[in-house]
């Protein structure tokens, strides 16, 4: 007769060994994989990534392995596409399959409700069109009075305090976005409301990185949430941003309501959405397009906008200083072009070719989005070379690894706009059915390219031309005159990173071109109002 206290001894020694071959087992990367580095029980390749500057051990990972590698990250199964050709085979040409997001702690801490963070469900497709609808090339255009304004006082304000350049782009392109979203402008990044938003979208980009053990260890998320927040404060202080930033969405998409039903709104993303739910009233979008969704999809645009098109003028600044034969080129394009009488306009960027090779080339060379900002990740198992795709796994775009890459950019790291073609738009570029004519992979790839970047293509032309036309960069000097030199690749650790804050001189080419900047700042100021806002129903 078997004993009752033998049974159940012997099925809690089998349930203790399954469970420690399931322990033992995360971790470790099955054979069907792609390569990559060897793993360790539990942890995979965790001890292995660098506390700085991931995209650089992408790059000798994929050096090493090959244009695709696995990673094991605790529970999950990281698959990085290391070059252009891969990210077009899978995430382009199988878009389908890769238009997903993997299951993003942040994500949950903020009810879901960032588009870039959102699985490919039914809300994330009508947010897509909304954004399609009212971004795309064509209607882009729409938008272009704002950084045409915002970009005649960054080169007034230039004039005056050419040392403080990071802060004045900053200004730039955080105005030209609440622009382009509600319709007001940040005349000065110390007023309240500024602030807070950038509190708040700082504070995210902050915990989405600092959260990241919690999207490879989802389990341990119950424990987070769970815990008292003297004990461990994340999970709490995510869910207090959120709470301030829905707080401040929604009364922004509510005056801009307001301002409608006034018939006093300038032209902007969030009219345009508060248009949308008025006419799909009844329909199934309608009900899907819910009045937190409209406040996020508003709130998302103006953040996507901000930081990144900074980042990447700071990027160019940096590429002109580093690179005063490329800048002279330029230069000497510009004259021709437009002449010594008038600063460039929005109309003359298609008569712009080598600002567009300078612009694509600076995406390419310095990228804000090292990593592609957000993974996608698989929605079907998938099968790649012989290699498995497990469905569910983290997809990461190796942008640096792919901008990098010798067999499209020859000697990479240098920054030669001629190997740029000037005759696509990034839009046309990215839709390029030949790898060769894909300039870069900054905007990321597949359904979820970004739809932002017509509007940053006009935003960076404009600027770039504008600043190049006005000034001679170079490089800063020391006390005993001798150049500062500046690593030209390093970068903030960010989703979305940025030059080191550096030192260079900005000066106006001459005291004409110093002149015509300031007039045309003082005549471009008549659309605005005392505060230094948008008189009403001036576009
Ligand atoms: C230099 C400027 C910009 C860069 C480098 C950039 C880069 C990116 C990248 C890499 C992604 C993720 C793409 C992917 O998952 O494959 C993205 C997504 C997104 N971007 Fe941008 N972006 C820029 C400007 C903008 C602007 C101006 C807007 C809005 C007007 C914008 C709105 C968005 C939105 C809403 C998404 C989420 C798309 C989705 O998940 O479906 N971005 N961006």
């Amino acid at each position: 007769m078997v004993d009752a206290t033998d049974v159940r001894l012997g099925v809690a020694a089998l349930a203790a060994c399954l469970l420690l071959l399931r322990l033992l087992s995360t971790g470790m990367r099955s054979r069907r994989l792609p390569p990559g580095p060897r793993t360790l029980p539990l942890i995979g390749n965790l001890h292995q990534l660098p506390k700085k500057d991931m995209h650089v051990q992408h790059l000798k990972w994929a050096q090493e392995y090959g244009p695709i590698f696995s990673l094991k990250l605790g529970s999950q199964t990281v698959i990085v596409l290391a070059s252009g050709a891969m990210i077009k085979r899978l995430v382009d040409k199988r878009s389908g399959n890769y238009a997903d997001r993997p299951s993003l702690f942040m994500q949950e801490a903020f009810d879901h409700s960032r588009i870039i963070m959102r699985g490919y469900d039914d809300l994330w497709k009508v947010e897509r069109k909304l954004y399609h609808g009212f971004l795309n090339g064509t209607k882009a255009a729409r938008y272009i009075p704002y950084p045409d304004l915002e970009t005649k006082q960054l080169c007034f304000d230039l004039l005056q305090r050419p040392e403080d350049f990071e802060a004045l782009i900053t200004r730039t392109t955080l105005s030209a976005a609440t622009s382009m979203a509600y319709g007001f402008r940040v005349t000065d990044p110390e007023n309240p409301v500024m602030k807070e938003l950038l509190r708040n979208a700082h504070g995210f980009f902050t915990m989405a990185h600092k959260s990241q053990l919690f999207d490879w260890y989802p389990q341990l998320r119950p424990v987070v949430k769970w815990l008292p927040s003297f004990v461990y404060p994340l999970y709490r202080n995510a869910r207090e941003v959120f709470g301030r930033e829905k707080r401040q969405f929604h009364d922004l998409l509510h005056e801009t309501r307001q301002k409608l039903g006034k018939g006093d709104a300038l032209p902007s993303f969030a009219s345009d959405i508060v248009r949308a739910q008025e006419s799909w009233q009844g329909k199934p979008e309608g009900a899907t397009l819910t009045d937190h969704a409209a406040a996020y999809i508003a709130g998302i645009a103006m953040e996507g906008a901000m930081d990144t098109q900074s980042n990447q003028l700071a990027a160019s600044i940096k590429a002109m200083m580093l690179y005063p034969l490329v800048q002279k080129q330029a230069q000497a394009h510009l004259d021709d072009v437009i002449g010594g009488d008038r600063m460039p306009q929005p109309s003359d960027i298609e008569k712009l070719p080598y600002i567009r090779q300078i612009m694509k080339e600076t995406l390419r060379w310095l990228p804000t989005t090292t990593s592609g900002a957000i993974p996608h990740a698989a929605r079907a198992e998938d099968e790649i070379d012989g290699y498995l795709i497990p469905k569910g796994a983290t997809i990461l775009l190796s942008v640096w690894s792919a901008n990098n890459d010798p067999s499209l950019f020859p000697s990479p790291r240098v920054f030669d706009p001629s190997r740029q073609n000037p005759n696509f738009s990034m839009g046309e570029a990215a839709l390029a059915s030949d790898i060769r004519d894909r300039d870069h992979w900054t905007f990321g790839a597949g359904r979820r390219i970004c739809p932002g970047m017509h509007v940053a293509e006009g935003t960076l032309m404009l600027t770039m031309a504008r600043v190049l036309w006005a000034f001679d960069i170079s490089k800063a000097k020391d006390d005993q005159g001798k150049e500062i030199e500046v690593d030209p690749d390093e970068i903030t650790q960010s989703i979305a990173s940025r030059p080191l804050p550096f030192k260079c001189e900005i000066k106006a080419r001459t005291p004409k071109h110093a002149e015509i900047v300031r007039k045309t700042w003082e005549e471009a100021q008549h659309v605005l109002d005392d505060a230094g806002n948008y008189k009403v129903n001036v576009l």
